[in-house]
């Protein structure tokens, strides 16, 4: 049979060596029911393992170096006042946890008293008979367990089974919350605490799950440990279904890093600004500020930076209105170039993204996924109008440039000794991050460093089907996979699920197939047709209203998703006058796209585009003005490109979107629609 072993959060052992390697390989035999954890040295003093069972319990394990010889038995006659490591270890194993367990165990339910965490000494040098005589002599008056290395290695896992004991609820979680607190999920960030009707509701406790904590504890090292480990540059990756965590894993990731390791810089890198405003928010108003080496920044805004470092003078981005007047003005100097716009520009980008630097590279370059094929004479133009459209950008009056030029000119500077250095590095949603973003992050990191990413294949993929390694990051192997969502139901995954199943090629290496074991069943999603797009704001608002009438559902917990910029002034306008000038949150707009309008701490209703929704999540999610997503019309429009690849990518780009928005929701999803639905996405839905 197939033997699972437990589970080691870190998964390096903090000391390095043959010892390190024995006890491991001891504990290994441990299988996955249980969790072993160490904790970080924050304390003067801890024990070197929590161990954990699914059912049986807790056991902490401190190990004892020291051989019988240099272990004092008697009455010591000298220094009294200093005790021997021996004595201090057992004094101090003696109190951990005592005065923190004291306070419950005096208050038992029924005169009963609480099970207290039973503690084992392991004695690396000492054998079984030695070890015999130190529990005679310190077991009963220390409250402890010896044991020795032979016993482990010969009877570890019934060994430490039988030691465990059961601990009840609130001891258990006590126990996390106080030696493991980067485990802990606040209430307040959770769209969990929405679902959950059991006794922990009233606790308020939640905690990464087993997976999460591993993920999020990967490599990490503090500076005391070995110089040696920590001279190598580590690359981790997770993959997660919508909502499995992966915002909360970095964040709780960075917070520790951040904390260990005071000296170095770390920064969370993510692509999109309302969520960068929403999580700063959310981690003020739970931590209060943030810890003065982490910045949760934008990836634009830190490659801003580091670009007026390089060049001294800050970008100036093309508007598009100006990109607009530069590509019809240049592009009729290649007739041969019947595409549109909107794919000539995103060619431009595409060469930007990848690093291209010059027409060679490029007639070699894979455009694979690309949805629209290049002859060799039209990559050629392609190219000059590349080059032509760069150089009007750079000689207009404000020397302006594409957003996608950014990144590609910190890569392709000549000296990049300016640009500051950060020693690690976590990029969340790196499914929307490109080669030369990835590359310029690189640039911006010591050596030593770390770089941590999270990201959902599902909703994209480097825009342009591009693999992680050609963008030059080496994962096999450092990539954890995350299939449980603890934000939505169900009902809503499976269905945006399906839907993305259905529209999109099973592409087995990056397809991440939710598991919905266990998940709370929830309602369908719910499709209410309009007959225009005012109706579709009225129907908005009512059913705004019903869904605040629902216990616990408060203006915090909505957010609307709309898909029509022009929407955008309205919706925000007649929220304001139902729910107050006060109460709602626009996150695009251009003075509140940073931060919330009136202070952190209130809660307000959000807003934000489909083109800003990764990342973001609500309880309850409205999704209005989606017809370029969600029409007949618009699929009718997909389905009539000539090419099969065009019509692939058409279809894939708005279905991965559309599962975005849809994934967003917690309990409940509601789109409304003012045009006819494409019978294959209203199939998912509940139709009213
Ligand atoms: N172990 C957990 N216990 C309680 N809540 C959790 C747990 N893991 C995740 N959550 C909650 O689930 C929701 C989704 O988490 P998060 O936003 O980190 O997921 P994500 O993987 O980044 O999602 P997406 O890629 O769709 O944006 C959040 O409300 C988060 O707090």
């Amino acid at each position: 049979m197939f033997f699972r072993m437990a589970i080691f959060i870190p998964e390096k052992l903090a000391t390095a060596g043959a010892k390190a390697i024995h006890i491991k390989r001891a504990l290994s035999q441990l299988d996955d029911h249980f969790v072993v954890r160490s904790p970080f040295q924050r304390r003067s003093w801890l024990p070197d393992f929590l161990l954990q069972h699914a059912q049986r319990g807790w056991l902490a394990m401190a190990v004892c170096d020291l051989a019988f010889a240099h272990i004092p038995f008697g009455r010591r006659l000298f220094e009294p006042s200093k005790p021997s490591a021996f004595e201090a270890l057992l004094q101090d194993f003696q109190q951990f946890d005592q005065g923190r367990a004291a306070p419950a165990a005096k208050a038992p339910a029924h005169g009963a008293t609480k099970p207290s965490l039973p503690k084992v000494v392991l004695m690396w040098r000492c054998n079984r008979q030695e070890v015999q005589h130190l529990a005679a002599r310190f077991g009963a008056t220390h409250g402890l367990v010896f044991v020795s290395k032979e016993a482990l290695q010969a009877e570890g896992a019934a060994l430490l089974t039988g030691l465990l004991a059961p601990l009840d609820l609130p001891q258990s979680q006590a126990l996390l919350t106080h030696y493991f607190p980067e485990a802990e999920v606040p209430a307040r960030a959770t769209t969990r605490r929405l679902f959950v009707r059991d006794n922990r509701a009233s606790l308020g406790k939640f905690f990464l799950d087993y997976n999460q904590e591993w993920a999020a504890k990967l490599d990490l090292r503090t500076p005391q440990d070995s110089d040696e480990a920590s001279a190598h540059f580590s690359l981790r990756l997770v993959n997660g279904v919508a909502g499995s965590g992966k915002t909360l894993i970095a964040v709780a990731r960075a917070m520790l890093l951040a904390e260990l390791n005071p000296a170095q810089k770390i920064v969370v890198l993510i692509h999109n600004t309302p969520v960068v405003a929403d999580l700063k928010a959310k981690l003020i108003r739970t931590h209060g500020a943030l810890p003065a080496n982490l910045r949760i920044l934008t990836f634009f805004s830190w490659a801003t930076s580091q670009w007026m470092r390089l060049y001294g003078y800050k970008p100036h981005f093309a508007t598009p209105s100006q990109i607009k007047q530069v590509l019809a003005s240049q592009r009729s100097a290649w007739p041969q170039l019947a595409h549109s716009d909107a794919q000539l520009l995103d060619e431009l980008d595409f060469i930007n993204d990848t690093l291209l630097e010059n027409e060679a590279q490029y007639l070699q370059a894979n455009r694979t996924g690309r949805g629209f094929a290049l002859r060799e004479k039209e990559r050629s133009a392609l190219w000059g109008l590349y080059q032509a459209v760069t150089q009007a950008l750079a000689t207009s009056p404000n020397k302006s440039l594409l957003w996608s030029a950014l990144p590609r000119g910190i890569c392709l500077a000549d000296d990049h000794r300016k640009l500051a250095l950060v020693d690690h590095v976590l990029i969340d949603e790196a499914q929307f991050f490109a080669p030369a973003w990835f590359q310029a992050v690189r640039l911006g990191m010591q050596g030593s460093g770390s770089l941590f990413l999270c990201a959902d294949p599902n909703q994209g993929f480097m825009k342009n089907r591009l693999s992680w390694k050609s963008a030059g990051l080496e994962v096999a192997g450092r990539t954890k996979k995350l299939h449980r969502s603890y934000r939505t139901t169900q009902a809503i995954l499976s269905a945006a699920n399906s839907l993305l199943q259905q529209h999109t090629k099973a592409d087995a290496e990056d397809f991440l197939q939710p598991d919905l074991s266990g998940m709370e069943p929830g309602q369908p999603p719910v499709l209410i047709h309009c007959d225009s797009q005012q109706d579709s704001i009225d129907r908005l608002l009512n059913e705004m209203e019903l869904a605040l009438q629902t216990p616990g559902i408060t203006v915090d917990n909505i957010l609307v998703v709309f898909g029509d910029p022009r929407l955008q002034q309205p919706l925000y306008e007649r929220l304001r006058k139902r729910f107050g000038e006060q109460a709602v949150w626009s996150l695009n707009h251009e003075d509140t796209k940073n931060e919330p309008p009136h202070g952190l701490q209130r809660d307000y209703l959000r807003m934000a585009s489909v083109a800003t929704a990764t990342g973001l999540e609500a309880g309850v999610v409205f999704l209005i003005g989606m017809e370029a997503l969600v029409s007949a019309s618009a699929h009718a429009a997909w389905q009539a490109h000539r090419e099969q690849e065009a019509r692939t990518a058409a279809t894939e780009a708005h279905v991965r979107k559309l599962y975005m928005a849809m994934t967003r929701a917690g309990q409940s999803l509601v789109l409304l629609a003012s045009q006819p639905v494409a019978a294959g996405i209203a199939r998912h839905f509940k139709q009213m």
